[in-house]
């Protein structure tokens, strides 16, 4: 589970423990930085929910780093079931929010690609043999903005690509049992969003440039998407969804779970 020390990752990491599994969690520090969460919290609550908690230091934009996570897996469990490439910079790429292009700095496009692309593809790469043995899955944490105005420029681009990164996984991996799908969240209500003081009414209103307003009352938790990834990974049938990019909210449909308070909110 990439970047699980907040945020949708960490969402994810606790409905996989919940479930039982073992979740060996990625982030960059066991510090407690300026933003919240830390990987030993992640894997602590893991630990609280009956599954179990491995935190694992590592930054996805160095490659050797990815790779000895892969060997550790290797060693120390003997195998991977499933890979969640969730890890991104998000108070980087924040930052350009609703602005044209022209007047964003293009680092924009190395802080939004390295880390919510690139380091999807080579944790890809170093997991795909462990999964190969396993007929593992793949999910790739991925977004509506792959096929509308979402953010800016270059995180849809970064996300169409990532969807088209899924469907090629899965053709590489059409000769194996191992499942490669794409998942869209709708807006998340995640720690960096719970910053967001309520207005005088008492309302969590977040305002997106050229997108609307959203109320995050309406908004899904973390977990959400984590039901989603339980689901799909104990579905005995989910190799008939390879290659394609899943409505978290679609998916609760069909598998037949809710968000955490029963609901299940239905972004577009
Ligand atoms: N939050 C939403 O509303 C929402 C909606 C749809 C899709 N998504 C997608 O979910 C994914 C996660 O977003 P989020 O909102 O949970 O972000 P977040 O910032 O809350 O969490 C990102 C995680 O990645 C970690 N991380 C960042 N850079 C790292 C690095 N170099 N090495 C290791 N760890 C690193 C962070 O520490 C954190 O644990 C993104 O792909 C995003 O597009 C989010």
């Amino acid at each position: 589970m990439t970047g699980a020390s907040r945020g949708v990752g960490k969402g994810i990491a606790l409905e996989l423990g919940a479930a039982g599994a073992t979740v060996y969690v990625t982030g960059r520090s066991k510090s407690p930085g300026k933003l919240p969460g830390t990987v030993d919290q992640t894997a602590a609550e893991i630990d609280a929910l009956g599954g179990k908690g491995v935190p694992f230091v590592c930054d996805h934009r160095d490659d050797d780093a990815v790779r000895g996570l892969f060997d550790v897996i290797r060693a120390e469990h003997g195998r991977l079931d499933v890979l969640v490439n969730n890890v991104y910079n998000s108070p980087a790429t924040a930052r350009w929010i609703g602005k044209p292009f022209w007047e964003v700095p293009t680092e924009a496009w190395d802080e939004t690609v390295d880390v919510g692309l690139r380091s999807h593809y080579v944790a890809s790469v170093f997991a795909a043999p462990l999964l190969i043995e396993s007929n593992g899955l793949v999910v790739n944490v991925s977004s509506p903005g792959a096929i509308r105005y979402m953010h800016s420029a270059v995180y849809g681009a970064a996300k169409t690509a990532l969807d088209r990164l899924t469907t090629d996984f899965a053709h590489d991996f059409a000769d194996t049992d191992v499942t490669a799908v794409s998942v869209w969240p709708g807006i998340v209500d995640t720690e960096l969003l719970q910053l967001i003081p309520a207005d005088a009414e008492g309302n969590r209103v977040v305002e997106l440039a050229g997108e609307g307003t959203f109320d995050l009352a309406a908004a899904e938790t973390p977990r959400f998407a984590g039901r989603a990834v339980t689901a799909l990974a104990t579905d005995p049938d989910r190799r008939t969804r390879t290659g394609s990019a899943w409505r978290v909210a679609d998916l609760a449909e069909a598998y037949g779970f809710t968000d955490i308070d029963g609901r299940i909110p239905h972004a577009d």
